[in-house]
């Protein structure tokens, strides 16, 4: 069917007809100054320590995809869900680095409104009665928002810092970019042959995450 097929789908519809709060997401005044080299540290160290956070809370939904993932009569997209969960464990020692390496003490940070917000909408997950087409259609919005963010701050024309280099690699790299267009494969398939109200509920999963995720951005740019 496909050339890499991640242009025709649904996922791809959305994208466009929410294409005002996707760029709102992705093209945020945060990672653009990143980008752009006129990041404030302070910002940056508070979403370092609130992401560490995060992404605390994402390994148990990442989990509950999985676990829905594996109750598919078809399972064959569980090897690629089970790489996020074996990522993740790399990712949480590359935080604990991170925030030695810029003087944040991990242990003494709580969770923002926002993060408190994201953790509720995570944990909503667990629940059986949530659709393996919603979970995973959540997850692959989640790490692209990331992907494309980040992967602005090192395309061309950036005036990233060097020492955040590592950071927009993390998210903004190759190996990454291919692994949300898997998710994204993985979704438009799962779309296509799910009811209409899973599709729907889909969409809205959609769109809370990009609300979610510019909350999240605003939160590390100015504490609210
Ligand atoms: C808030 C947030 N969204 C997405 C990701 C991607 O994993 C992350 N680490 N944190």
């Amino acid at each position: 069917m496909d050339g890499g097929g991640v242009d025709t789908g649904t996922t791809a519809a959305w994208m466009e007809k929410h294409r005002q709060m996707y760029e709102r997401a992705t093209r945020h005044p945060f990672t653009v100054s990143i980008r752009d080299g006129t990041v404030d540290m302070s910002a940056f160290k508070r979403w370092l320590s609130q992401d560490y956070l995060f992404v605390r809370e994402f390994v148990a939904f990442i989990a509950s995809v999985l676990l829905k993932c594996c109750k598919q009569e078809d399972s064959s997209d569980m090897e690629i869900i089970l790489g996020g969960v074996a990522s993740i464990s790399d990712e949480i020692s590359w935080f604990k680095n991170e925030a030695t390496r810029w003087g944040v003490n991990l242990a003494s940070v709580s969770p923002l409104k926002a993060n408190l917000e994201y953790h509720r909408f995570l944990q909503s997950f667990t629940e059986p009665e949530v659709s393996y087409v919603v979970a995973v259609t959540t997850f692959w919005i989640i790490e692209t928002v990331y992907q494309d963010s980040f992967g602005f701050c090192i395309q061309d024309g950036n005036r990233t810092p060097p020492e955040l280099l590592g950071t927009c690699q993390r998210w903004g790299s190759a190996g990454f970019r291919q692994y949300c267009q898997s998710l994204q494969s993985i979704v438009d398939r799962c779309l296509a042959n799910a009811p209409a109200d899973a599709v729907k509920s889909a969409e809205e999963a959609f769109i809370r995450v990009l609300e979610l995720e510019i909350g999240f951005w605003e939160m590390s740019s100015s504490q609210s």
